[in-house]
């Protein structure tokens, strides 16, 4: 009895012990024992599970059994612990999860870097594939033009640069002297040469011009120089907006008792007719566009403000030409005009036609019949260009006086392109080219003169500085050149010829030089700026040519009168003789007019012949 009731305890004893030590600790404690019973149970496992899941499925049935309320915190604890509860969902811990997204972030991070570099590299193929696709495309369009490679190395230095060019409502500057470029779109002609626009207007009053060059080798390289004015002026541009900049703010200038010119200086063809007298539309000229009709509108503005009309002003306009030495009124059929000096230097175009004018209308008349009359050579350049200096005027005075309050002179000059010319034009235009020159030159100086207050006016050197003296003098003047250049590769040597010209303009004005400086200054500028054009010989040789010139021009005049004269002879001759047939005819009226008319008749062809003769003398080198 004693031995079973020793065995049964053993069993029990050995039996409760285990699950003891499993309830106590889970496992922790004594882990071997735990993997002894994995063991143990491994073999047993009815189902043929895994051990993993033998474990769940032996946790489960621990876990199954619910503590009385007396337990133990601990074990309750335990049975209230994650493990306790029945594997439902494969939810993971908290813990687990938060570190498992933070792996996909982490991923997704890296993949949208990875993403972003071959989207980069990827625009920068299309890019590259773009650029190059365009350089084949020139290559292909422009086999033929040389230029093509130096129209690259253009986009290339453009691309790197921030353009701010001028606009509309940016700041106008009051100066007593105004210098400032513009630049014309490229035109048809140059773009069927396929030439390379060659300017860059980067800034409001900047503009780079990329000259090209070929080194010894033969490498093409582009040679870009700065050049800085008042205003420059891009090619979309128009005629209002440049006219807001320059002219306009001198309108007032002839209000307040000051003399106001504007000239518009540049080769032929670079866009001085289209800018003082208006856009072309095919052969017809918007008048209403342009500098002269702009100045006459707001001319009238300020005419009919409250404060000019009780001053009585009375506004008149005349048109004339400068065509080497000879002057023509462009509102009288080109009748030749003569300037006179008189002892106090007060210069006097004789016989001008002076027009008053009451409104816009009225000017705009006169510009397009002036403008119909203009003298026109041909030169290599332009089939029409202009070799005459164009002088529209509007004058102020008051009522019932001569005196003049205000006048306001807007000057189309005659092209500057004269050394190309030189080499391979007639006679006539290297004349014409020889005097532009030389006016151009004077005009200069003394433009520079105004802006050196009481300095030496140089205004013989031409007739054009000679009819415009009174603009360059006086307090209250004010002067604006517009420098005009077309921006083809062509046109490149003469486009900086031009901002050259109107560089020096501008040079000296700002500077405080002592007097004597001053001399020396202009004339080595002088000296600097015909150094390209003109030798002392050559200048003995344009001279006479321009004698010569002046000469023609004036026994072709003479001619014309004298056939105008016979015409006019010949038909009162027959009225006379026609009378003298007549019954009772006035013997004395007849024996007068008759005398009077050969008498006028030989006075004309008297005069004429003088001029025969000395042309004659001139051509003969004997004067
Ligand atoms: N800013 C511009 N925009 C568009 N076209 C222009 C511009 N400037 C000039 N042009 C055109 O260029 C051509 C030449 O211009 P324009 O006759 O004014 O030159 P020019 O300098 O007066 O020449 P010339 O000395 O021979 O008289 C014209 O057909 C004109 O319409």
């Amino acid at each position: 009895m004693f031995v079973v009731i020793l065995t049964f305890c053993c069993i029990c004893c050995f039996y409760f012990r285990r699950k003891f030590f499993l309830f106590l600790n889970g496992g922790k404690m004594f882990p071997y024992l735990i993997e002894e019973t994995k063991r143990s149970s491994k073999p047993s496992s009815p189902t043929g599970k895994s051990n993993e899941e033998h474990t769940k499925t032996t946790s489960s049935y621990v876990s199954s059994r619910p503590p009385n309320d007396n337990s133990s915190p601990r074990l309750q604890a335990l049975y209230a612990s994650p493990l306790s509860s029945p594997p439902k969902s494969p939810t993971p811990k908290k813990g687990i999860r938060s570190r498992r997204d933070s792996i996909y972030d982490y991923k997704s991070e890296a993949a949208k870097k990875v993403e972003q570099i071959a989207k980069n590299r990827d625009e920068r193929r299309q890019r590259q594939a773009d650029e190059k696709a365009i350089k084949d495309q020139l290559m292909h369009l422009e086999q033929n033009n040389p230029y093509w490679e130096f129209a690259q190395m253009i986009n290339e230095f453009r691309n790197g640069l921030e353009f701010k060019p001028l606009r509309e409502h940016d700041a106008v500057i009051e100066n007593q002297i105004t210098v400032c470029v513009r630049k014309r779109p490229l035109n048809e002609k140059e773009d069927r040469r396929k030439e390379v626009d060659v300017i860059t207007v980067n800034t409001r009053n900047q503009l780079i011009v990329h000259e090209p060059k070929h080194k010894v080798d033969l490498t093409k390289y582009l040679e870009n120089q700065h050049f800085r004015f008042d205003y420059v002026f891009d090619e979309t541009c128009t005629n209002d907006i440049v006219y807001k900049f320059t002219a306009r703010p001198l309108v007032k200038t002839i209000f307040e008792g000051g003399m106001a010119t504007c000239f518009a200086y540049g080769q032929t063809g670079s866009g001085k007719t289209h800018t003082m007298g208006g856009e072309f539309k095919g052969r017809q000229q918007n008048f209403k566009n342009g500098i002269y009709g702009l100045v006459a509108m707001d001319v009238f503005k300020y005419l009919n403000c409250p404060k000019q009309s009780k001053m009585n002003y009375i506004v008149s306009a005349s048109f004339f030409e400068i065509y080497g030495k000879l002057v023509f009124d462009l509102l009288a059929k080109k009748q030749r005009l003569r300037v006179l000096e008189d002892g106090k230097q007060q210069v006097q175009v004789v016989g001008l036609t002076e027009k008053i004018v009451t409104k816009v209308e009225d000017v705009l008349e006169l510009i397009q019949k002036g403008s119909l009359e203009r003298t026109s050579g041909q030169t290599s350049a332009n089939s029409n260009s202009s070799r005459s200096h164009a002088v529209f005027q509007i004058i102020l005075r008051k009522a019932g006086s001569r005196n003049v309050e205000g006048k306001f002179s807007l000057i189309d000059l005659a092209g500057n392109e004269r050394g190309a010319d030189n080499n391979k034009s007639n006679r006539q235009t290297r004349i014409e080219g020889a005097d532009i020159n030389k006016s151009l030159l004077a005009l200069k100086e003394c433009i520079r003169a105004l802006g050196r207050r009481g300095a030496h006016l140089p205004f013989r050197g031409s007739k054009l500085t000679q009819v415009l003296r009174d603009s360059f003098i006086g307090e209250k003047s004010r002067t604006c050149m517009i420098a005009l250049i077309s921006p083809g590769n062509y046109s490149v040597d003469h486009s900086l010829n031009t901002l050259r010209y109107a560089d020096r303009v501008k040079e000296l004005i700002a500077t405080d030089l002592p007097a004597d400086d001053i001399v020396d200054e202009v004339m080595i500028n002088e000296e600097d700026s015909m150094e390209d054009v003109i030798d002392e010989e050559m200048l003995k040789d344009e001279e006479r040519m321009l004698n010569i010139s002046s000469m023609e021009w004036e026994v072709l005049e003479s001619n014309r009168h004298v056939i105008e004269s016979c015409v006019y002879f010949h038909r009162v001759a027959c009225d006379l003789y026609k009378a003298s047939q007549k019954n009772g005819f006035d013997k004395n009226s007849y024996a007068t007019n008759w005398k009077n008319l050969l008498g006028e008749m030989i006075d004309i062809q008297k005069e004429a012949l003088l001029k025969a003769n000395e042309f004659c003398n001139i051509l003969d080198g004997r004067t």
